[in-house]
């Protein structure tokens, strides 16, 4: 019997304070900065909301545009991080050449050594905005296609996916994709932010904390799941054909027989929110109208026939992955590439959490209550 009393996962320990973002289960919410994510994925742009993020405030017209300047100016991908992409096997997964990107932009920084506030400032906007160039340019080459050079004249959100398919998108599109990124940028003390707290607390450098969350992010029972989701739409089976309704029937079976097998389906379920998470709603409205977008009823269909059954079996609501999975899926992204688009967006709280850690830094070091063997001796 342990004499202390063990939290496993430490499920609702309070490690610290933060002032980024406040996730409260009770009321279904979620504030950046004090701000409803609601509102800002309704009015934002992603840029706005990672300056709010790092700088606690909204932009002014003016920050905005010397914010948006230098984002765009650090888009390209630098020629050395492109060769070490290229050098790993076309099979790898996109999750282990972002983790990869990361690391040698690191390495390569100018302020490599530098911990300042000003420098890790710095190195923040630098990842945020060379990472889409790293996620579009992987998801390219894994299908035999050429780098497609960033575009100035372009958002954020348009210009990524405008470098991951070589074609401007409309405006729909856009915005679906911009809420997806809004919605994915923060969320107080998840697994891959207090994995880059860990790491920044022993006074570590600001890419090795990110390199570090890159690497908690890429299981299933994190930021993974996004991917997940779509390998259970394609178990199940995507028939284009079908109606709503019939797929729905099908999903649902495919969710009773599942459950019956014990299995856990991703997508569902989360260690905070037990009445459902506050972003999927938004979600959900993104997703909708890309199925309309597309005319992709069948979708919704086995959307929704999953949905209902672990609803009807479990009482356990989807979490953001399960309608970012098929958002992405539909815009075209391939399924690998679910989660560094999830990196690219995550990217903005990870390093903010950085920050604040360092801002007010005590080295993580928790205790544990030994169980192994009694005290021996050798022979
Ligand atoms: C952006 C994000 O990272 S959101 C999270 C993404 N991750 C996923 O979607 C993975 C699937 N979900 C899960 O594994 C879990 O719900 C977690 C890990 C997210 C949270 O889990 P925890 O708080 O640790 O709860 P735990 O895993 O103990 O589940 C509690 C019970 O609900 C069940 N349960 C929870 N989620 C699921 C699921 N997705 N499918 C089936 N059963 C589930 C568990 O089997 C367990 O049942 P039991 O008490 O009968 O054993
Ligand atoms: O908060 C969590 O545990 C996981 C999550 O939803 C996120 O990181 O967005």
């Amino acid at each position: 019997m342990a004499e202390n009393e063990i939290k496993k996962g430490l499920a609702g320990v309070v490690v610290d304070y933060t002032a980024v973002s406040k996730v409260n289960p009770d009321t279904n919410s979620l504030l950046y900065r004090g701000y409803p994510v609601q509102e800002l994925a309704a009015r934002c742009s992603f840029e706005e909301v990672a300056y709010l993020l790092w700088n606690g405030e909204l932009p002014t017209k003016e920050q905005l545009a010397e914010f948006t300047a230098r984002e765009r100016a650090g888009r390209a991908l630098d020629p050395v991080v492109k060769q070490v992409i290229d050098a790993l096997p076309v099979t790898s997964h996109p999750m282990d050449v972002c983790r990869t990107a990361a690391s040698v932009m690191g390495a390569r920084h100018p302020l490599a050594e530098d911990s300042s506030r000003e420098a890790n400032m710095a190195k923040a906007v630098d990842l945020f905005a060379a990472m889409p160039a790293v996620v579009a340019y992987d998801q390219r080459r894994r299908h035999g296609q050429e780098l497609v050079e960033p575009r100035e004249d372009l958002g954020y959100s348009a210009n990524f996916l405008w470098m991951a398919f070589g074609e401007e998108q409309v405006p729909e599109v856009v915005d679906a994709f911009n809420v997806s990124m809004i919605l994915y940028a923060e969320h107080s003390f998840n697994a891959s932010t207090f994995t880059a707290r860990v790491i920044t607390s022993t006074l570590s450098d600001l890419h090795s904390a990110v390199t570090g969350a890159i690497g908690a992010l890429k299981g299933p029972l994190h930021g993974g799941a996004n991917e997940a989701v779509m390998h259970t739409f394609d178990e199940i089976g995507i028939r284009q054909e079908e109606s709503l309704e019939e797929a729905a029937a099908r999903a649902k079976a495919w969710m009773e027989d599942a459950l019956a097998k014990k299995k856990k389906v991703m997508g569902f379920g989360h260690r905070v929110y037990k009445h459902g998470d506050s972003r999927v709603p938004t979600m959900k409205a993104a997703l909708d109208k890309m199925i309309a977008h597309y005319g992709r009823p069948e979708l919704l269909g086995l959307y929704n026939g999953l949905e209902t059954a672990m609803d009807e079996a479990k009482a356990i609501k989807p979490n953001l992955d399960y309608p970012a999975g098929p958002t992405y899926h539909l815009m075209g992204f391939d399924t690998p590439t679910f989660t560094p688009l999830f990196v690219a967006s995550r990217i903005t709280g990870w390093t903010a959490h950085i920050m604040e850690q360092l801002d007010a830094n005590s080295l993580i070091r928790p205790l544990s209550e030994y169980n192994g063997h009694e005290e021996r001796h050798l022979p």
